[in-house]
């Protein structure tokens, strides 16, 4: 595959799909970007901003930009379609794809969780669908900025699999940094222990950076991950080391004391002030969140396996109390969540 002549439609215009259409398009590729209301009108009016935590601040004008809402017109002539919405539309993204795709474009998920890639084999048979990752986190501009932005609040790369030649010098341009892997699911896995922490910044709706610098929070995403990397060992589930530290040294790392963690994690608390996470957001908005991917995926190895995860359990039975709820992230404290002070 040729990179720089290729058509590439980003399924799901949102956080993520604006981000990484940005830079393409920034990058001189030819982008068309598959949308909804708000976002669709917001870019139709006044283009779009792409900046980043390392200074870089651009605009592409509204006339510069493809951005439609109809599925046909973004995907029928795309070489790459990069799949960016929740979860939870991975299947109706899936038969658009089908109805409306080439035969042989490249789908490429850039969803979290195990299972989006999968899910888009399953309803895409006998195309090319690869596992991707996102790294790091994308906040969008409040509602009513103009012109509409993201901005990319942490450090990261894209992990997309292996296999297709030409496809990372496609994709891997300025501002998104994308690597090719073999390990995929392992990638996934990992990831996955990463966002076990989203639930809790949706919970208490603190920024990320606020909330990971709480040693009481960290206590909380530490058992998380115990829970997790116990399951997945039962499992035979080995993550991908995917940061600086192995994934198996996470839980010791988010118990150290704060500042200690400060010194050691400074990686980790480079974001933006303003950033939360992707189910903060889902919660914010009042749209139905991904926790049954991350600790849903959680739940159902333990289920398999035996493995006890309370503390999963809890999470997830609150996520799904404040979605019931419809009030948005409801600020809770770390008690709040454990159900009482919690020890080391
Ligand atoms: N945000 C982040 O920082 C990160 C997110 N991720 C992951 O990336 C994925 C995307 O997340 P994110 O970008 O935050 O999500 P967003 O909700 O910001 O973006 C998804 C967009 O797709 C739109 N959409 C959904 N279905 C369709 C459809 N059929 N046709 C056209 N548009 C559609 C949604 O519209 P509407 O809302 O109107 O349904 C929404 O605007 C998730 O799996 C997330 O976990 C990974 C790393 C970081
Ligand atoms: C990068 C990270 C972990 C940021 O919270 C994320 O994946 C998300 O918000 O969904």
């Amino acid at each position: 595959m040729a990179g720089q002549e290729k058509t590439i439609a980003i399924a799901g215009a949102g956080s993520i799909g604006c981000y990484a259409g940005g830079c393409l398009a920034l990058a001189g590729r030819k982008v068309v970007f598959l949308g909804r209301g708000r976002i669709v009108e917001a870019m139709r009016k006044g283009g779009l901003r792409v900046s980043d935590l390392d200074g870089r601040d651009r605009r592409i004008a509204a006339d510069a930009l493809v951005v439609t809402d109809d599925p046909a017109t973004a995907l029928r002539d795309a070489d790459i379609v990069l799949v960016a919405v929740k979860s939870g539309a991975t299947q109706e993204i899936a038969t658009e794809i089908a109805a409306h795709g080439r035969p042989d474009a490249v789908v490429i998920s850039l969803q979290n969780g195990v299972d989006n890639a999968d899910r888009l084999r399953a309803g895409l048979p006998g195309r090319r669908v690869l596992a991707g990752m996102v790294l790091f986190n994308v906040v969008q501009s409040p509602d009513g900025e103009t012109p509409f932005r993201v901005h990319r609040a942490s450090e990261g790369e894209v992990m997309i699999e292996e296999g297709v030649d030409g496809l990372i010098d496609a994709l891997d341009v300025e501002g998104l940094a994308v690597e090719a892997r073999a390990d995929m699911k392992a990638v996934q896995w990992s990831k996955l222990l990463f966002n076990l922490n989203n639930a809790l910044v949706a919970l208490c709706g603190l920024p990320l950076a606020t909330q990971l610098a709480d040693r009481r929070w960290r206590l909380i995403l530490a058992g998380q991950i115990d829970e997790a990397l116990a399951a997945m060992k039962a499992a035979g589930i080995k993550p991908a080391r995917i940061a600086a530290l192995p994934p198996a040294l996470l839980p010791l790392v988010l118990r150290l004391p704060d500042w200690l963690f400060k010194l050691l994690a400074r990686r980790m608390l480079a974001i933006d002030p303003n950033a939360r996470s992707s189910m903060w957001d889902d919660l914010q908005r009042g749209r139905p969140t991904e926790i049954g991917e991350l600790q849903g995926a959680i739940l159902r190895l333990a289920e398999k396996t035996g493995a006890p995860v309370p503390l999963t359990k809890r999470v997830i039975a609150l996520v799904r109390q404040a979605e019931a709820a419809g009030r948005g992230p409801p600020g809770l404290t770390p008690d709040e969540v454990t159900g009482g002070p919690r020890s080391a």
